[in-house]
């Protein structure tokens, strides 16, 4: 026993000092970090320099104000269709009857987004909101979860429908629920069906309310890590600003996890995927215009955790950006306070009444309180069942009741809960316990997370004998939720949330809605909370005396009790979700500086008289972007117009003299996309990536007769090296449809006379820093012990999207995660690729990729991204892990790639490749050689025939 406790005390101190050493570390990149880009921000006039104190800046003094309201959503608002979508990414989201507490993954945030899309969807303004969620057919969980699309009732509408609707995205094995701590690998297919339907719906909606033009989506707000990583995607796809909401965050969790002190960082990272999550959310903050928080200390103690976010530079570049000042390519999103709302439709009057009884007068005897039959009218007019299932634990049911109401999950803590009452025999004598901890059927079924919580309870209240002082049912309906907090209230008793952090805390805000007063977390947003409610008391949930002291207080005083109680009805107001909608909608107008290009919303073509073969031009002409000639609209007469078509149509027939005119690009019926990495070790293109474009070639034509398919080239390589490397193959450079170089940062189209496409590289502008990069990139990516030469520009390869630095034979430099970082930190978002065989790193905009150029391809070409079919070797660059996931099809082609960057990509201690590939993709296949049969024959078995 003594061995074990001293070897748990021996790894808890290790565990310590490995945490202190890192934070050191991470404490000293990141004022290194600050410092730079202070520095640099700080060439300032003097003036300036004033205005940018952040300490005098008024707008900034709003930010701590928790219901802001500088800014009004108006009602000439109402005139405008807005199309909003948000996204949750889990899945078990429903509109009715939600199951929270199910498990760890279903909590306030599935309440959260569900309310927020109905308040939205009722704002004016507003025509349609899409919660994007995951699809799950499983037979572990209820069909209603599978149902591709469910409309969100409003009792309040004639039609019943507010235009909310839930859409469910297959993504990963559809017959199976995943944890969210899993669910990463599959990020990238939700984000192609989450394409497909936000396309179709823009569509739809542009033909119903817009003339034919599409309708973008206005925002697109992820949820949490994970939909904050696909929020991110879709709004670099679509070029459409991209709001966040964080709910909880991995780096707080970590911490506190840490601090614990009972596992290690592998062992955690292992169970709660933390890296992969924490550079979601980092990704998230690299895309995201705004950031929606909850209080004002998620923002400074949360979201200031993270590499992408520093208060003080975010101040000085939002004064800045308003005087007109270069923020010399630092961008930091805005972080905006709006706290959630309540549905108050269950709060009755009765719940705010002064002197609303004891719950004696309401119960009767202690005989009657145990019978459910002789319950007085009162109870018998709302759901009993909840009551009796926590009535019949009781010894005494007259005894104010404790009540905790959270997950299952071990970071609320409830386990020091049951301590603090236990060992405090006042507490016991004074009070009862209720444990409502999700609903189980049988505690060996649940995950294994949720049912150590429940052994841990069961085997607590046996250790202090707390039978007959504790409630812990094993069901309750959402529906019932009211009754219990009620129940708690007519016994004077108190609501707690001891949980190590509270990103936010929905239980608080509904506790104080009906009347119960609280006893709350330190640890995050219920410090703003009872700030604004002044409606409990704060405790450090480590400290289980403070926990007893403080709900001992709070029992023990009726007239802090009846304080708190008033308090809290009289502020609960404040938690509005109206006013939530028009405030956030107020500030997202105010972050729209981005719009779809042109060519994205030109893909729908307006239905008028027109021959059959005109119309077939034209929609060839309008999908092979000669958006410049022509004007949709009728703003050009019909006969100009169609002359233009004409025109346009010859210049392309002409341009491409294989594929006729069915077949050109932008209406193939496939793309066969090229992003075989041929390097030899010294980054010089290899043979092989002939070799493998003519079999390719060769095969597609064979099996499919080469018009139906278009080919795409994804490299890293320069245009000119790129050009150089197809200039050694038998085939013609026309016969491909787009060649992407320099790592998705420039897109050509070959059959247009070798036209940059202007519009993606518009797109790509997005947060580029261009100039003020160049030489900071260069700076961060030497080690510290790395000679000057190491890492110099390339001039040739560079291009103004694209900056591109020669690594010498042999040099140390740091690794992708680890440069991200250090630019990060000053501001800088990039996307940064390791190519030619590492000896080539390119720094682009942080949405030009090789997969995102597919993305923008597919949906200017109207091609189903399930018809792409994406050749690569068995290594790549730095960002060959990103080409697999999605519902295109891979054929990895073995024996083509000798030398790949991977080694590049990411330090040790970062998340593991199998956390961001999914490992059982069916979408990939395993090719012996190049050979054009065997391509053929991987073709077929991945289902392209
Ligand atoms: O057995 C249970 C357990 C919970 N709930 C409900 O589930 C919600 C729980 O929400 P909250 O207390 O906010 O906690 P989390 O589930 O952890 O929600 C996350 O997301 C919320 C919304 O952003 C934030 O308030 C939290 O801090 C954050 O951890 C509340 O509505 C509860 O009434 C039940 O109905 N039954
Ligand atoms: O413990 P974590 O992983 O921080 O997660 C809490 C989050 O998990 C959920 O339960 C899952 O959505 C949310 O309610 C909440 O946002």
């Amino acid at each position: 026993m003594c061995w074990r406790i001293w070897h748990l005390a021996r790894k808890k101190k290790q565990i310590a000092w490995n945490d202190a050493r890192r934070l050191a570390k991470r404490r000293l990149e990141r004022e290194q970090g600050r410092n730079d880009a202070a520095d640099d921000l700080s060439e300032l006039s003097e003036g300036e320099k004033e205005k940018c104190d952040p300490d005098v800046s008024e707008p900034i003094k709003n930010l701590s104000r928790i219901n802001s309201d500088t800014q009004i959503w108006f009602d000439t608002d109402k005139s405008k269709h807005l199309y909003i979508v948000l996204i949750s990414m889990h899945g078990l989201v429903r509109g009715e009857n939600m199951e929270l507490g199910r498990d760890s993954d279903t909590g306030g945030q599935v309440k959260y987004v569900v309310e927020l899309a109905r308040a939205l969807a009722n704002t004016k303004g507003v025509d349609r909101v899409d919660l994007l969620t995951r699809q799950i057919t499983s037979p572990e969980v209820d069909s209603s979860y599978g149902e591709p699309i469910e409309m969100l009732s409003c009792p309040s509408h004639a039609t019943g429908s507010c235009g909310a609707y839930i859409i469910r995205i297959p993504s990963g094995p559809r017959d199976k629920y995943i944890a969210k701590e899993s669910l990463w690998p599959h990020i990238p297919e939700f984000v192609d069906g989450a394409l497909n339907h936000i396309v179709n719906m823009a569509r739809a909606l542009g033909d119903q309310l817009n003339g034919g033009k599409p309708t973008w989506p206005y925002v697109i707000h992820g949820h949490y890590a994970d939909a904050g990583e696909v929020a991110a995607h879709l709004s670099g796809a679509l070029n459409v600003p991209m709001v966040l909401t964080g709910h909880s965050l991995g780096r707080n969790k970590f911490e506190q996890l840490l601090k614990q002190g009972r596992l290690s960082k592998e062992a955690i990272n292992a169970t709660y995927k933390i890296m992969r999550r924490i550079e979601g959310e980092e990704l998230g903050l690299d895309a995201a215009e705004m950031v929606v928080t909850s209080t004002m200390q998620e923002i400074e103690e949360q979201w200031g955790l993270y590499d992408g976010f520093d208060l003080k530079l975010e101040r000085k570049l939002r004064v800045r950006r308003r005087r007109g000042v270069s923020c010399l390519g630092r961008y930091m999103p805005r972080m905006v306070v709006i706290p959630p709302g309540m549905d108050f439709s269950y709060v009755t009057t009765q719940d705010s009444l002064e002197n609303d009884g004891d719950l004696m007068s309401l119960l009767g005897s202690d005989d009657r309180a145990q019978n459910k039959t002789h319950l007085p009218q009162i109870w018998s007019e709302i759901t009993i069942l909840a009551l009796m299932q926590i009535m019949r634990f009781f010894t005494n049911p007259h005894k104010p009741t404790i009540l905790a109401l959270s997950r299952p999950d071990p970071k609320k803590n409830v386990t020091t809960l049951l301590k603090a009452f236990g060992e405090c025999q006042l507490l016991r004598e004074l009070a009862n316990l209720t444990l409502i901890l999700g609903n189980r059927d049988d505690i060996e079924d649940m995950s294994n997370s949720s049912s150590v919580v429940l052994t841990t309870v069961l085997k607590l209240i046996d250790r202090f004998d707390l039978y007959g002082q504790v409630a812990y049912p094993k069901h309750h309906k959402q529906s019932e939720v009211p009754e219990i907090y009620r129940l708690a209230a007519k016994t004077k008793g108190v609501f707690i949330n001891p949980a190590l952090v509270e990103p936010f805390g929905l239980t608080l805000i509904e506790a104080a809605a009906y009347g119960l007063p609280v006893v709350a977390t330190k640890n995050g947003g219920p410090v703003d909370i009872l700030k604004v409610l002044n409606n409990g008391l704060l405790v450090d949930p480590h400290d289980q005396n403070a926990i007893a002291d403080a709900l001992l207080k709070l029992v023990a005083d009726k007239n802090l009790w009846a304080e708190c109680r008033k308090n809290g009805l009289r502020n609960i107001h404040r938690f509005s979700w109206t006013e939530h909608c028009r405030n956030y909608l107020s500030r997202v107008e105010h972050c729209r500086n981005r719009h779809p290009t042109n060519r994205l919303e030109i893909m729908t073509i307006p239905e008028e008289p027109m021959s059959d073969s005109l119309r077939d031009v034209e929609d060839i002409s309008l999908r092979f972007s000669i958006e410049g000639d022509i004007k949709l609209n009728g703003e050009i007469d019909a006969a100009a117009r169609q002359k233009k078509i004409v025109e346009a149509f010859t210049r392309m027939a002409s341009l491409n003299s294989n594929t006729g005119i069915v077949y050109s690009p932008g209406r193939r019926q496939m793309l066969f996309v090229i992003a075989a990495d041929c390097y030899d070790s010294n980054g010089e293109t290899t043979e092989t990536f002939q070799a493998m474009i003519m079999n390719v070639m060769k095969d597609a034509g064979l099996c499919f007769g080469l018009g139906k398919i278009g080919f795409v080239l994804l490299t890293g390589s320069s245009f000119r090296e790129t050009m150089q490397a197809l200039s050694c193959c038998p085939v013609n450079i026309e016969d491909f449809d787009a060649l992407v170089c320099n790592s998705g940062s420039e897109m050509y189209y070959p059959w247009k006379d070798m036209v940059a496409d202007t519009d993606y590289e518009a797109h790509m502008a997005y947060r580029w820093p261009g100039e003020n990069v160049r030489s900071m990139a260069m700076r961060l990516a030497r080690t510290e012990d790395g000679a000057e030469d190491d890492i110099t520009e390339y001039v040739a390869a560079c291009s103004s999207r694209c900056y591109s630095y020669s690594i010498k034979p042999g040099a140390k430099t740091r690794r992708i995660d680890d440069l991200r970082q250090r630019l990060r930190m000053r501001g800088f978002r990039c996307n940064l690729v390791y190519t030619r065989a590492a000896s080539r790193l390119n720094v682009v905009p942080l949405f030009a990729s090789r997969i995102q150029a597919l993305r923008y391809l597919s949906i200017r070409w109207a091609i189903d991204v399930s018809k792409v079919v994406l050749f690569v070797g068995e290594k790549g660059d730095t960002d060959y892990e990103d080409l697999f996931g999605g519902l295109h099809k891979t054929i990895v082609l073995k024996g083509t790639v000798a030398y790949g960057s991977g080694k590049l990509l990411r330090n040790e201690d970062n998340f593991k490749r199998e956390d961001a590939v999914d490992q059982g993709n069916p979408n990939i296949k395993f090719v012996e050689t190049s050979e054009g049969q065997n391509i053929a024959g991987a073709l077929v078995a991945i289902g392209i025939k």
